[in-house]
């Protein structure tokens, strides 16, 4: 489905990816895990077509990535992207102007889970429920491929887990799910594959239970003997 060849960005004389090759499967939920600067939001950005690569390919279901993968992808950044003015419901309309697959019956179940009014205005939220509202935004479109950047990030523990629901849910819809996070003992449950960046490069990469089986370690012991 989503396919990375050789992929490289340089920013100035700073290396962000340094030859990433990657594919993702229909269905699959996968980890992409590493510390900060390790290169998972530039890895993002790339697939999602904002941040063109220095050199590589990506092709999403066997077309270089552009106009056709943009509207089947649904990319949630670590930055905020609503106008402060917004209420919660503006931001469901804004998100359907922009969006066809936008869908605004699953967007109100989801804000009603995330414990969210529609008339809540953004800039009235804390940083847990603006982080919701993302989130609410983001799966409320039916997409083929998520990719949710750091979703757990200053969400409670009940939050969390009522994300962690959340993006099961689409998972079963046979959509392709990426998400990055430190916060790795959370995704271990949910995560098909892991794939563990080191400074711009795959360090391993591989499904979860074989690499559980292959290295006796959960995901979470081999995420701290790789990056300790
Ligand atoms: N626009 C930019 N200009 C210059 N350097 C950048 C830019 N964006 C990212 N970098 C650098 O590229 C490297 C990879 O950053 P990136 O944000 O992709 O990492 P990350 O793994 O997502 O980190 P984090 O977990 O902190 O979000 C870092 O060293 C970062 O400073």
């Amino acid at each position: 489905m989503l396919q990375c060849n050789d992929l490289v960005k340089k920013y100035m004389n700073k290396t962000a990816v340094d030859g990433i090759s990657f594919e993702a499967e229909k269905g699959k939920i996968y980890a992409l895990l590493g510390p900060n600067g390790s290169g998972k939001t530039t890895l993002m950005k790339m697939i999602a077509g904002l941040v063109k690569p220095t050199s590589g390919t990506i092709t999403y279901k066997g077309n270089p990535i552009g106009v056709e993968s943009k509207k089947r992808v649904a990319y949630m950044s670590t930055e905020p992207f609503f106008y402060n003015y917004m209420s919660v419901a503006d931001v469901g309309k804004y998100y359907k102007d922009f969006f066809e697959d936008f869908d605004e019956k699953r967007y109100e179940e989801l804000v009603e889970r995330m414990e969210l009014g529609m008339r809540d205005k953004a800039k009235t939220l804390s940083s847990g429920l603006a982080a919701k509202l993302k989130i609410a935004a983001t799966l409320a479109r039916k997409a083929e491929l998520y990719m949710l950047d750091e979703p757990l990030n200053g969400i409670d523990i009940i939050a969390r887990e009522k994300i962690i629901t959340a993006v099961l849910e689409v998972a079963r819809e046979d959509s392709t799910i990426l998400i990055s996070s430190h916060l790795v003992d959370e995704l271990e449950k949910i995560i098909d594959n892991a794939v563990f960046i080191k400074s711009g490069s795959i360090v391993l990469n591989g499904d979860a239970e074989n690499l559980r089986a292959s290295h006796g370690k959960s995901i979470v012991e081999l995420y701290k003997e790789i990056y300790a």
